[in-house]
């Protein structure tokens, strides 16, 4: 058993308390609370009737669900979302619809979205004349090849 983080947290309704499907999930899924009807290619910024409080040190990520996304091209625009510590407001996800024929109809309750809780450093971004080396150096952006 990992540690478990205790986040307080102000439902609108108790079923929009996110859950975790199995043990050892990493996502807890995010219900919505509106009914939205997504055209191709549309997007639309839903509720999930849900505020935390998490501890200092820690963010919360909005991703995408697999299901949707492979069954019906529906994923979250700025994924992964942040939700950042000292963030009191109701989490909204921006859900897109990326299938070019196919509508896509969100009724309140669905689950949307998921929510990833992490630990992460605040850094100390420290300006310096000469990096330190390293073997990747300055090659990216598929310098290792893109095919293969
Ligand atoms: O998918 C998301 C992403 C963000 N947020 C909330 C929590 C986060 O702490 C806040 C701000 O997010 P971000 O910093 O990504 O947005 P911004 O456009 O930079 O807004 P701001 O100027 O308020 O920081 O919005 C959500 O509810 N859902
Ligand atoms: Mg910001």
């Amino acid at each position: 058993m990992t540690d478990v983080v205790e986040i307080p947290i102000q439902a609108a309704a108790a079923d929009l308390v996110p859950g975790y499907a199995h043990p050892g999930d990493a996502g807890a899924d995010l219900r919505s609370t509106e009914t939205v009807e997504l055209a191709p290619g549309e997007r639309a910024l839903v509720g999930t009737g849900i505020a935390i409080a998490l501890p200092e040190g820690y963010a919360a990520f909005v991703v995408p669900r697999s299901g949707l996304a492979a069954k019906h091209g529906i994923t979250v625009v700025n994924a992964p979302g942040t939700v950042d510590a000292g963030y009191r407001g109701e989490i909204k996800v921006t859900l897109l619809n990326t299938d070019r024929e196919r509508s896509f109809r969100v009724e309140p309750g669905d689950r949307i979205a998921q929510v990833i809780v992490m630990p992460v450093s605040r850094a100390e971004f420290v300006p310096v004349a000469e990096l330190p080396e390293s073997a990747r150096g300055t090659g990216g952006f598929g310098s290792t090849g893109v095919s293969d």
